[in-house]
């Protein structure tokens, strides 16, 4: 049976897994999503089909999203989640599935502002699942069964690989895929600018270095898939890219992308630390 779920705080992320849903034929009618702003609910509504509220006009539009759905998605900034939990937990049912996609909200921060026993996941999604490419960790909560994490796994399986982790693991997850879509579109940009100034059109470079990114990223899903051995495929001995890749090397990038990384675990942290 399709599940109900309620997407509430249905920005860039929420956003993209609803969309994602919606491509791989999940039915709108058994969508529900909420935004802050009237604007954003009705340009929901217009552009998917989904009905949508908006909290800052409907002081109820989150319980009413809530009620009777199988699953609900914590869609708001870290900041938000543990009140918004705290909020709609009267509307829930004991068996619905609270999962949270938000960076830093640990389990025992969610478990505290929901009702006992309520199966919760920590999820950390990416926003590829809006083009069904997407990359997902999970984490199960203490009153997580394996049909609720099925339940939460059927929200992103149609449109990406999904991952369970403890979750200590969970925020390197987040640096990897989470916000790796976004070391992807800074590599295009940087590629393209490389490019305007080689003297190419801006125009033309943007679309060499994004449909280059694209096309790679596409050789990247196949089974098994050694990112080393494809990139080892392109380079020549000799030629020009092993030059290009050893100025990469001497400048340290493969070590800046792993500093990038631990960065980005150590926000995490200080977060969790900081919204617990
Ligand atoms: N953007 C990304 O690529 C990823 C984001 N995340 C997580 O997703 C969460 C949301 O991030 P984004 O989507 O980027 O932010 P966003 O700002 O695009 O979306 C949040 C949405 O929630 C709405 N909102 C705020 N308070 C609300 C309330 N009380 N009721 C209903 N709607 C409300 C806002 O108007 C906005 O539309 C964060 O917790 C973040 O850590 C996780 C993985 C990737
Ligand atoms: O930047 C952030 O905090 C969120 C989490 C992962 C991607 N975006």
């Amino acid at each position: 049976m399709t599940d109900t779920i309620a997407f509430l705080g249905t920005g860039n992320m929420n956003g993209a897994i609803l969309r994602g849903l919606l491509a791989a034929g999940h039915p709108a009618s058994s969508l529900r999503a909420t935004t802050r702003s009237g604007a954003s609910a009705t340009a929901l509504s217009t552009e998917t089909g989904v009905e949508a509220k908006a909290a800052g006009e409907d002081a109820s539009a989150n319980a009413w999203a809530v009620e009777g759905a199988d699953v609900v998605v914590l869609g708001v900034k870290p900041v938000g989640i543990a009140e918004l939990a705290r909020q709609i937990a009267p509307q829930l049912r004991p068996d619905t599935v609270v999962l949270s996609v938000a960076a830093a909200i640990t389990l025992a921060t969610l478990e505290a502002a929901l009702p006992a026993g309520q199966p919760v996941v920590r999820t950390m999604p990416n926003t590829p699942l809006q083009v069904g490419a997407g990359a997902v960790g999970l984490s199960r909560g203490s009153s997580a069964d394996d049909a609720a994490v099925a339940s939460a796994t059927a929200v992103f399986g149609a449109s990406g690989q999904v991952f369970e982790v403890p979750e200590a693991q969970i925020d390197a997850v987040s640096a990897v895929s989470g916000s790796g879509p976004a070391y992807a579109f800074y590599l295009a940009e940087a590629m393209a600018d490389g490019g305007v100034a080689l003297g190419l059109d801006r125009e033309l470079a943007v679309k060499l270095a994004a449909a280059t990114v694209a096309g790679a990223g596409r050789m990247l899903e196949q089974e098994g898939v050694d990112p080393a051995a494809l990139r080892r495929a392109v380079t020549s001995p000799n030629g020009t890219t092993e030059r290009a890749i050893a100025v990469f090397d001497a400048r340290g990038v493969r070590e800046a992308i792993a500093e990038g990384e631990k960065a980005a675990t150590d926000r995490a942290t200080q977060l969790s630390i900081e919204l617990a």
